[in-house]
């Protein structure tokens, strides 16, 4: 099966890290069942994905190692060693000694030997399992990085995984994680999109050789933690327009912008024209004067930690 994604180098990881510039979520709102996400998964890898991003909180892990093992089994891919897969440690396991059973955990789910990628969800821990949401500020407090980074290293060494990072971190705290790592993160993965450029987060992570991957590439439509705002981006559905695509593909002009910044994009679709769609993007590019359109746009965060944790300015502080 032709991989029709291309794959990037990861510049200054150890590993000499390579990874397909487009991965598939897994995450989902409403969540879907075991069953569906298993056949949009298969669905994924014959349209051509060989990246997946999944997290030991989306659930997902099980379904997408259940979907590994079918594609193997049918010929889809040959070898696992043919895909790429991120997972994440959830802030629950947000301590150096819970490291280590959260990837084998993850493992376990998904019937793997080793991750690809693993990265800390966020920069936060919570003291105990989630007992509703938003998580009480109480039982939330910013990770002791340190620690925690010094145990995420030991994994990458065991091969556990063949690369560790970050996700949602701040140039703050990378800096903090670049002054002791010994494997210096191989990437932070962040909401990015048109709506959401990451315009200096980007620029210290190029010069840090910290490779960027967009979540939320699409503003997260239909999500507990997304909204409207791209579909409903004038500017956007313009653009789509003057490249003669149809007002649905304008999300192929976000995918597009995120892949020509440099970063490698994490999108969601687990329908198969869309999952299709959303590969249309390697031949062709956006102008100068369209580069210019979008780096105008409004700037507005969606995917912030108060989806999920009580406000508090003081941890926000901090973060
Ligand atoms: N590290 C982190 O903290 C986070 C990581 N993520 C990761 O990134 C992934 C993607 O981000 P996510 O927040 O899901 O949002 P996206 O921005 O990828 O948007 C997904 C939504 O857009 C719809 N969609 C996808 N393609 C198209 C299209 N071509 N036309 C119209 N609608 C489309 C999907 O619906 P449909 O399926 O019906 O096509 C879905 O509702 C997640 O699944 C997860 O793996 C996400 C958030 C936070
Ligand atoms: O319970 C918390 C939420 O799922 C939160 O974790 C998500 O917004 C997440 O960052 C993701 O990766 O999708």
């Amino acid at each position: 099966m032709e991989n029709k994604v291309p794959i990037v180098s990861v510049v200054s990881s150890f590993s000499g890290l390579t990874l397909p510039v487009i991965g598939m979520g897994t995450a989902s709102y409403p969540p879907v069942d075991a069953g569906t996400l298993k056949s949009a998964i298969v669905e994924a890898i014959r349209a051509g994905y060989r990246h997946f991003d999944t997290a030991f909180i989306y659930g997902s892990e099980q379904p997408l190692g259940a979907a590994i093992a079918e594609a193997l089994n049918i010929g889809l891919i040959k070898s696992r060693n043919e895909l790429f897969i991120t997972s994440k440690l959830w802030c629950t396991y947000a301590e150096p000694d819970l490291v280590f059973p959260a990837i084998k955990m993850s493992l376990e789910n998904l019937q793997l030997e080793y991750l690809d990628l693993y990265l800390i969800h966020w920069p936060l821990k919570f003291s105990k399992e989630v007992s509703r949401l938003p998580v009480p500020k109480e039982e939330v407090s910013v990770i002791d990085i340190k620690s925690v980074w010094s145990a995420m290293e030991e994994c990458r060494l065991l091969g556990l995984t063949k690369a560790i990072g970050v996700s949602n971190f701040s140039s703050r705290k990378l800096e903090e994680i670049l002054s002791f790592a010994k494997i210096p993160p191989a990437v932070n993965q962040v909401e990015m999109n048109p709506l959401w450029q990451q315009k200096e987060l980007n620029e210290y992570c190029k010069a840090k050789g910290i490779h960027v991957s967009a979540h939320s590439p699409l503003g997260s439509k239909g999500t507990l933690w997304g909204d409207n705002r791209i579909f409903d981006c004038h500017a956007l559905k313009e653009i789509a327009e003057a490249k003669g695509k149809t007002i649905a593909q304008r999300w192929q002009i976000c995918l597009r912008w995120v892949y020509e910044q440099g970063a490698s994009v994490i999108a969601k679709s687990f329908n198969k024209k869309r999952m299709e769609e959303n590969l249309e993007i390697f031949d062709w590019s956006l102008s100068v004067e369209e580069l210019e359109k979008i780096r105008g746009l409004p700037q507005c965060k969606f995917n912030s930690i108060g989806t999920f944790v009580e406000p508090s300015a003081e941890l926000e502080a901090q973060l």
